[in-house]
């Protein structure tokens, strides 16, 4: 049974390694970190800083080797994978390379991020909220489009409507605006931020995007595997 509270992801102590034996490396060191339901909060740090590590981690991408994470109340450190699919599908992802299919429509490919989730039987539910979401991102018009004829924008819109479509409770993005101008990068933030106001999900981006500083609730810097501010706005 999954449980819920108040704060959508609680990080305490947490280290994180990567190799073994001569060539075994700490990346994470020492994070602690709590995060609202509702708010939109921005990862930020140079490269190789541990953003995409401590996103991965909080998104039940990677097993947790020493720490906590408690994601939506539950405990990832030695969580079942039972536990670890049910939490998955309450979560929207949202990665550089957006891996759509490229022979099925930008709908189709949508619709992949309802029918995940659930039942067979509702096909025209399917295609309205795949149809809507696209439209929330600015690609009403191009429901029909297969990606081959979408620019790397428009791709990346799907990608992100994609995430969106089945409601989840905690969208994690990495980098979600890069292939973006600045005008769809910024529709795309909004409409996280909106997601948060009017649904209350969560939203953790790591981001090198200063144009959208503005929009985060919150600033959490990390540098070489910890955490250097955590600036709230
Ligand atoms: N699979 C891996 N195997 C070995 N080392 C890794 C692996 N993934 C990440 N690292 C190391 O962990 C550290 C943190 O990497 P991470 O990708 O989390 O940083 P980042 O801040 O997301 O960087 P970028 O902005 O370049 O994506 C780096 O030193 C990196 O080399």
């Amino acid at each position: 049974m999954l449980k819920n509270t108040e704060s959508a992801i609680v990080v305490q102590g947490l280290n994180h390694w990567f190799g073994s034996g001569e060539a075994k490396k700490q990346a994470i060191f020492d994070v602690h970190l709590e995060i609202e339901k509702g708010s939109l909060t921005v990862l930020m740090g140079p490269s190789g800083s541990g953003k995409t590590t401590v996103l991965t981690l909080m998104g039940c991408l990677r097993d947790v080797q020493e720490g906590s994470v408690k994601l939506l109340g539950n405990e990832l450190n030695g969580s079942s994978e039972q536990t670890n699919v049910a939490l998955r599908r309450r979560l929207g992802f949202i990665f550089q390379a957006h891996n759509l299919h490229e022979s099925l429509t930008a709908r189709q490919n949508v619709r992949m991020g309802v029918e995940v989730h659930g039942r067979k039987d509702r096909d025209d539910a399917y295609d309205q909220a795949a149809a809507h979401m696209l439209t929330l991102v600015g690609l009403g018009d191009r429901v029909d489009y297969l990606p081959g004829n979408l620019s790397g924008g428009q791709k990346q819109r799907v990608a992100v409507a994609r995430a969106l479509v089945s409601n989840p409770d905690i969208v994690m993005a990495d980098e979600p605006t890069a292939a973006l101008d600045k005008e769809s990068g910024m529709n795309v933030v909004e409409l996280l931020k909106r997601l948060g106001q009017v649904r209350g999900t969560t939203t953790v981006m790591v981001t090198h995007d200063n144009r959208i500083l503005d929009l985060a609730d919150r600033i959490v810097t990390l540098e070489d595997g910890a955490i250097v501010s955590d600036e709230r706005r």
